[in-house]
Parts: C-alpha cells; structure tokens; sequence
C-alpha cells in the first residue's frame, strides 16, 4: 500500500533547459516548479514537444539542466558526478520507455537479470528475482523468449519487469503505452496502477493516451516548457532566452558570436521565441 505519511520524493525549482543545434537554441523548460510525494501515481500530458521528456530525464538524471534544482529522494541530482549519479539511479529509479529499449540479444528473464547483475547481485540471485518480476506482470510463462518473440504489450511487461527489479522507489515512464494498441496499452497502465497500489512504487509517466491521463492520481499539464493549470491558459513566451540558455551552456561557436556581437544573438533569440509562439 501507498505510504500514509506521504513524504516529498521529487522536487523540482526553477528548472530550465534549453537544447542548442548549431546556433539555433531549442528551449524546453521554463522554470519548471515540481513537487511529487512518494506513492504517486502522476501523469505529465502536453503535447508533442511540450517538455515532457525532457523534464523526464532531468529528474531521472540521464540529462542535465541549464540552471534550477532537482532534489530527488532529498538528494541534488545535478550536482551528482557521472558515476555518482548512475549509481543513484541504479539504487533508486526503474525507466520505462516508449521503444521498450530491450537488448535483442538476451531473452526476456536476462534482460531483467542484467540490471540486479549491474547492482552486484550474482547471476543466480538476478535470474531469481528475474523470475518472480515477471510473474508479477503476468508473463513468467514467456521468461525463455528473446524480445523479437514477444509482442509488444509483452516486451513492454518485460521492461516494466525490469524496472522493478532493482527495488526501486521510483519509476519514470516516458510514453509507455505509444506503441501499443489501445486495449493492451490499458491492460499496461491498469498493470502499473495495481504495482503503484501494492508496492507503494512512485509512478511519474509521460503521456498523450487519454487512458493514461484517466488513471492518474494526478495531472500535471504542460506546455511549451511551462506547468498550466488547464489547457486554455496562455503561456509565457520565453522573453528571456538570454536567461534561460545561459551563456556558459552554449555551444563555443554561439559563445564566440556572442562574444563578439551579443545584440545580434540577443535579437536571433527572440526572433526566434517569437517564431515558436506565434
Ligand atoms: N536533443 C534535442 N535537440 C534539440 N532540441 C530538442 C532535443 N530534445 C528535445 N528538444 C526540443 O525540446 C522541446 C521539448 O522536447 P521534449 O522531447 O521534452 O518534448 P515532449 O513533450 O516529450 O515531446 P513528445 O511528446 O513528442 O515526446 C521541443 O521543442 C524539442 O524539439
């Protein structure tokens, strides 16, 4: 069961992210205030390019932020080293993605046993945990198959598995039913919503399915990089991309002009906001 002395697992202040190609900035997040407490089942909704996935893997500590805090399970992932932060992910977050990002190679109790292997658990030990994830999400019987036998409800099971299997307190989903039919994209997340139920699990899943944003416990919207309170509400246009895509995070090219001419770029910027809202 959830926990009742619900504690805060996720926090998020002020974060910002804004991706560069060539000399063009891509923001992502504007100022991204979050807070979700343990046991949670939240779904973020927005469409197409609204942050999600970004916000995702800030929070997950596969990508890193231009400037904000992401506190997760009280700890600053940000500020974690490379090796720091993989072996933070690895003890506390399972990732569920939308291309069920199995190795092919590997039948389906392996791909779950390689992550308890990675966690220093023993071949033995990890295929016996292996086993008992799988039973869980209904597919024991199909542990022998390699992903290219199973279907894709299954392999998403299996990945779904194998997020669990390293006893995580908190699983991230980036789009987990997106390939999946809309009968076995329900069975996933009524799966999930059990899991969350029985284990106490935090669930943070990224999401467009209408049956998704209907399970959550909570809907967090968001658009253009911004959190909204409902869909109708306007959001800021990013007038300060100076601001958000911080000197020092781009690339030296764009540093160089900047260097030079920093009107010029300060006017590209905002053409360029003002392009992506009008
Ligand atoms: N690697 C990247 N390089 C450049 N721009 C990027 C990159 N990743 C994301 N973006 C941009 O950042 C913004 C947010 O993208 P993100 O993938 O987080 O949105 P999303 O809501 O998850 O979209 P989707 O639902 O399509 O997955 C978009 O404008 C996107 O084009």
């Amino acid at each position: 069961m959830p926990e009742d002395n619900q504690s805060t697992i996720i926090q998020t202040r002020d974060l910002h992210k804004c991706y560069w190609v060539g000399t063009m900035p891509y923001p992502a997040l504007h100022g991204i205030d979050l807070e979700i407490q343990s046991g949670e089942f939240v779904v973020l909704a927005g469409r197409s390019g609204s942050g999600k996935s970004t916000l995702l893997n800030i929070v997950g500590g596969l990508e890193s932020a231009d400037r904000g805090q992401a506190q997760v399970l009280g700890e600053d992932i940000l500020k974690m080293g490379n090796s720091q932060r993989t072996g933070f992910r690895l003890a506390n977050i399972g990732f569920v993605f939308q291309a069920y990002n199995l190795i092919r190679v590997l039948s389906a109790r392996e791909n779950v046993a390689y992550v308890c292997q990675l966690q220093g658990k023993s071949k033995q030990e990890s295929l016996e945990i292996a086993n008992h994830w799988l039973h869980e999400v209904e597919i024991g019987h199909l542990g022998y198959r390699r992903p290219d036998q199973l279907s894709g409800g299954q392999q998403q099971r299996v990945a779904v598995a194998r997020a669990l299997a390293t006893d995580p307190k908190i699983i991230l989903a980036d789009e987990p039913t997106a390939n999946l039919d809309s009968t076995t994209g329900r069975h996933l997340i009524e799966l999930m919503q059990r899991l969350n139920q029985n284990l106490g699990t935090t669930f943070l899943i990224s999401s467009h399915d209408p049956d998704v944003k209907q399970a959550a416990s909570r809907l967090i919207k968001l658009s253009d990089g911004f959190i909204v309170n409902s869909w109708d509400e306007e959001t800021k246009p990013p007038v300060s991309l100076a601001v958000t895509c911080p000197i020092r995070n781009r690339p030296f090219s764009e540093r160089l002009r900047h260097f030079f001419n920093p009107r010029r770029t300060a006017d590209q910027q905002k053409k360029q906001g003002t392009s992506r809202h009008s």
